[in-house]
This record gives C-alpha cells, structure tokens and sequence, in this order.
C-alpha cells in the first residue's frame, strides 16, 4: 500500500501506524509528569504487555501493524546521509544551543547506539547529564549543576500517535502541537512523509511549521467529502482556517465540507476525540457532558478561492444525522449514570477505535460503558488498559490508521 486512504472513521481498517512503549516512560518523574501531560507513571512491563495485547487484537482482525519507530529506522537506513542531519535537528529542538553540548551529545549517541533503531528508540527516551562522560571542562556550569537531570527531555506521549500527524482522506496534516513537549514528537513523522517509500509524496496540508497548533485528536473523517475538526485545547480556530483553505485549494481532494466543533477547552475533553468517537454507521459513542446545542460552524469553498462559514448551533445529533446521511444514535460513556460517566471518561471510555463498522477496540476498565454498547449491538475487542490508560488516551489515541478500505 503505497500513501495513505482514510475517508471515514469506521471503514474496514487494512493498515494502522502504532509506537510501542519505550525507556522514554522510565523518565517520568513526579515533579515533570504536569510538564509532560502525564497524570501518573506507568509500569513500563505492563504498559508493554498491554500495548502488545492491542496489536495482537488489530493483527488478528486483519490489520497490518507498523511502528513509527521502525518506520523512522527504514528512513535513516536507506538514507545515512539523513542520520546526522536528523541528530542535529534532535538535539536542537531539545533546546541545546552551545557546540560544546551538542558535541558531547553526538559523540555519546553516535559511539553507543549504531543500530538505527536503537539510535532512534535513544531520542525518543531522552538523556540524563549522568550517562554523559564527565569531561574536564572547567566550566562553574559543571561543577554546581545536578548530574542527576535530563539533558534532552523524553517525548512520553509517542504511543499516543493519533496526534502529532494526522491522515485526511489520501493527504496528511504534520502538526504543529499546543505543548512543548509534543512538538518534537512531529520530526519523526515529518522525516517518514518526506522519505519513506511507503508515504512520500503524500500531500500535506499543514506544516510543523506552520503558526497554529493543532493536533490528530481532533481530526475526524467523517466520510469522503466531509472532515470534522474540534476547536479546543489543543486546536486553535486560526489553525482550521489554514488547513482548510489547503484542503480545499487541492484538486484531488474531494472534502467539499469542514465542520469545527467548538468544544470546551479542559483537560477531559482535551480534543474532539476525548468526546466522541464514531462506532458504527449510524453509531456514536460520546461524553454526555457535550450533549445538548454546541456550536458548529459549517466551511466550504466560496468558489473563488476562499472559504464561507456558517454558524449552526443545533444539537450534536442533528448535526451528525445531517452529514452522515442517515440518522444517528448517540451512545453515552457511562450509560447515563453521571458518576460512571465521569469517571469512565476520564480513562477514555468514548475513545475507542472501529476496526470495522460495529467492530471496536475498547479499553477493559470502561466496563459500564463496554456493557451499553454491547447492548446496542456493538461488538467490543476488548483490550487490558490499567497502565496505559495513566497517559489520557484510549484506543483511538493510540493508532493511527494509514489505510481503511471505502464503505
Ligand atoms: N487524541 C488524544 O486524546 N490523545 C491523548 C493524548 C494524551 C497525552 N497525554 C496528551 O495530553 O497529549
């Protein structure tokens, strides 16, 4: 499969981009898990073990299973001449501007990690001063610093990658993220959209350097001609205008129609995808706390090159019939009890990812939630999520499909 095609959020998944777990959650503390978006430390095994389990889950439905630390490795290997240019770019948005660091940080990486996916698991994990060799540099820096701090910060949310790029009907969205801490997490991507065979020449809408942020999680394709995008903490409005004038302008492309969900901006509804997801053709399972009128603001093409907005401010359900093309159900997290409600979605009860129409990847602990679609006829791949849930993510978080097959 060659590029990408997603042009719904529920059609037969063929092909998902997933990150395993690595040494980048041993450098969680408590004093960065704030900084780091992290609400808990999770136990490495098990968070590894689960992963494990989810990919098991989408191999056995027929999905094929690619990382993006794999996908990075390809890269550097079929271009070394990448490697060093890659390392820089690293260590730079690290935040390390003098030579004599930067030096000492390639010499180390490049003296230890000669395996390219060894070298690329090492940037996303970080480095602690203490691995660096002590040189004799007579710097006060070096005689007062903590050897015990980390000189290049890890990226923990890589297995959340839903976020740092995103798939839009055959183009690809390279985001630019709300916090510091992700904002490294797009160089991978941007290298294998740029280099790798399986995905270079893939159109992209947005840049990671351009000005807005935005990010995956907010991103739905709601079928071929329609995408939806949440305005919320992690989304600006700015953004969505951009990347719709971008969507529109190619010709290729048949999204006629952006929908910006103006969402709450909390950390429990971080983006579109924390508060509903789609399950089935005519099946959403969302977070009550959005149910009733939200705004939503219509943008299409206004045939000269522009855009046109129009404001709806209906409730969710009509919305969604409307574009989807048929009535819909809306299925809430927690099956009415506000308690469940609340406490599901906060381990990301309504994040769920479809395989298939009616087919969806859920997490083990959202066992209210699991239950009520059951009820309404929704087969649940059921996967163990007590230590991967402590990043705020769910199964839909942490995938993102390259290839679905049309409807
Ligand atoms: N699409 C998503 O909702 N992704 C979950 C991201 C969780 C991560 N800890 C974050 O705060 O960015």
């Amino acid at each position: 499969m060659q590029g990408v095609n997603v042009k719904s959020e529920i059609g037969n998944l063929k092909k998902v981009i997933l990150h395993r777990p690595g040494d980048e959650l041993l450098n969680l503390t408590p004093n960065t898990l704030e900084e780091l978006l992290f609400d808990d430390i999770p136990f490495l095994p098990v968070a590894q073990e689960e992963h494990d389990a989810f990919a098991k889950i989408l191999r056995d439905e027929g999905v094929e299973v690619v990382y993006l630390e794999d996908l990075m490795a390809e890269v550097l290997d079929a271009k070394p001449e990448l490697r060093r240019q890659f390392l820089d770019q690293w260590i730079y948005e690290a935040g390390i501007r003098t030579e004599m660091y930067h030096d000492i940080i390639t010499d180390y990486i490049e003296s230890n990690y000669a395996d390219t996916k060894a070298m690329v698991m090492k940037t996303m994990a970080g480095i602690n001063l203490q691995e660096l060799p002590q040189k004799d540099t007579h710097l006060l820096v070096d005689m007062v610093s903590d050897r015990c701090k980390l000189v290049c910060a890890p990226m923990p949310n890589l297995y959340f990658t839903r976020d740092p790029f995103a798939m839009i009907g055959n183009g690809v969205s390279i985001n630019r993220m709300y916090s510091q801490t992700r904002n490294r997490e797009t160089i991978y991507g941007d290298y294998i959209f740029k280099n790798h065979p399986d995905f270079v020449g893939t159109p992209e809408y947005y840049s990671r350097n351009d000005t807005f942020h935005i990010e995956g999680g907010d991103i739905l394709n709601i079928n071929e001609h329609v995408l939806a995008i949440g305005i919320s903490q992690r989304t600006e409005p700015d953004a969505i205008d951009h990347i719709a004038h971008n969507i529109f302008n190619d010709e290729t492309s048949p999204i006629d129609t952006i929908l910006a969900f103006n969402i709450p901006v909390s950390r429990a509804f971080m983006h579109l995808d924390t508060v509903f997801t789609q399950i089935d053709r005519d099946k959403f399972t969302i977070h009550p706390g959005i149910m009733g009128p939200l705004t939503v603001f219509e943008i299409t093409p206004d045939g000269k090159g522009g855009t046109k907005i129009r404001e709806r401010n209906e409730d969710l359900e009509s919305v969604l019939s409307e574009y989807v093309g048929e009535k819909v159900t809306l299925i809430p997290c927690g099956g009415g009890d506000r308690i469940a409600a609340e406490r599901e979605q906060w381990n990301d009860g309504s994040n769920t990812l479809c395989v298939r129409p009616g087919t969806v990847v859920v997490y083990q602990r959202n066992n209210v939630t699991n239950d009520v679609l059951y009820k309404n006829g929704i087969n649940c791949l059921v996967m163990p999520s007590a230590e991967l849930s402590r990043g705020r993510g769910g199964p839909r978080c942490m995938s993102m499909p390259a290839w679905r097959e049309a409807l």
